[in-house]
């Protein structure tokens, strides 16, 4: 007999998420039957996604949504091998009972030097995002100038990376002073701390005087306002994610600046990462070759211990974290 140890919605999050918004309890599971297989966690994922898809699809009680590394501990799926690893969409349990469907098995020749929390991160949903959202939507060519925010995030420290190896001259904005010093080191060409610059409008418009041909954005609010003005004429933008939007409690009122996009005839388009989902093996394999070359670096923020999970989610809602925040179970 397993007991899975589970964390669940105990109270919506009204404004920035509390500690005692989460419930830890045990469940007991069942011996698995045929068809069946029992995963342990090994890394858990925390999202910024988690926090709107909890008051768009999520009531009290249900378990928290979220994806994971899991080793295989036993197996009646002739498929999964007992001692390989999985991702999975368990969401926050230490211990779950699947089918195999919708596993994705990391490869049995997965590298020794890389971390498997990395198929949470640069080799999974986070890098794809990146990749996708980034090439196919902003196409950024030899030369020119792309934007991203949350920059020395999971998704925007790949984003800019990717820029740099297109060719690109990248300007990054981040929440402190060491995640900029961070982005310098990873080849941003200006890197700056929206936090404390005293103006963002000026701060856009030192960085690339010429403005920007692409902005990836994964702010949205008051930063994709102050940005929209600083694009060049038919500039690309890609709406990744509006992270100063999530633990709003009333909606901010902005200014839609419709004749910017009409004027510089800008493309603006949002995204799922899942659209790519049927490339997902080109973007990981591009990815792959990239980090072993050398040419994309990553980073982890990595909290130990599978009852630390609302701490790891809340510190990366307040920018605790550099790279992916991951869990080790
Ligand atoms: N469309 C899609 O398919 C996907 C979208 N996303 C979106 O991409 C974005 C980045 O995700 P991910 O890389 O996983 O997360 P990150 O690792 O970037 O973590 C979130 C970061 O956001 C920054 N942040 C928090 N609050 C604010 C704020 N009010 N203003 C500006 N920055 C803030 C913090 O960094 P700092 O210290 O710099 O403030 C924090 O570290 C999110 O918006 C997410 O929803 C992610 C995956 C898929
Ligand atoms: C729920 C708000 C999403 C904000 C943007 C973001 O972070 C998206 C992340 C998704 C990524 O593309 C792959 C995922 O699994 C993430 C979340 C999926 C939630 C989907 C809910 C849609 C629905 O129920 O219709």
């Amino acid at each position: 007999m397993v007991l899975a140890k589970v964390w669940k919605l105990k109270s919506h999050f009204v404004g920035f998420p509390k500690s005692s918004d989460f419930l830890l309890e045990e469940e007991e599971l069942p011996a698995i039957k045929d068809g069946e297989l029992l995963l342990e966690a090994e890394f858990l994922s925390v999202d910024p996604y988690m926090r709107p898809y909890s008051v768009m699809n999520m009531k009290e009680g249900d378990v928290m949504i979220g994806s994971q590394v899991a080793k295989v501990v036993e197996s009646k799926v002739a498929e999964f091998h007992v001692g390989s690893f999985v991702v999975s969409h368990a969401g926050w349990r230490s211990h779950s009972i699947s089918t195999g469907d919708s596993l994705q098995a990391l490869p049995s020749t997965w590298p020794t030097e890389l971390p498997r929390s990395l198929a949470l991160g640069v080799l999974g949903m986070p890098g794809l995002t990146a990749y996708f959202g980034l090439l196919e939507i902003c196409g950024p060519a030899r030369g020119e100038t792309l934007l991203v925010n949350a920059a020395a995030g999971a998704v925007g420290m790949l984003v800019g990376q990717i820029g740099k190896i297109k060719g690109c001259r990248v300007v990054g904005f981040a929440g402190s002073d060491p995640k900029v010093e961070l982005l310098k080191e990873l080849g941003f060409d200006s890197a700056l701390n929206y936090r404390s610059v005293s103006s963002l409008d000026a701060a856009l418009a030192q960085a690339a005087p010429g403005g920007y041909d692409c902005f990836f954005d994964n702010v949205g609010g008051d930063f994709l306002c102050a940005a929209l003005p600083h694009m060049k004429h038919r500039g690309r933008v890609s709406v990744c994610g509006g992270i100063s939007m999530y633990n709003d409690v009333t909606s901010q009122k902005l200014t839609f600046p419709q004749l910017t996009l009409i004027f510089k005839e800008l493309k603006v388009e949002g995204f799922m990462v899942t659209r790519w989902q049927h490339r997902r093996d080109e973007g990981i394999a591009a990815l792959a070759a990239w980090v072993k070359e050398g040419k994309l670096q990553y980073r982890e923020t990595v909290t130990e211990g599978f009852s630390a999970m609302p701490d790891a989610f809340m510190g990366l809602l307040r920018g605790d974290n550099v790279g992916k925040a991951v869990v080790r179970a």
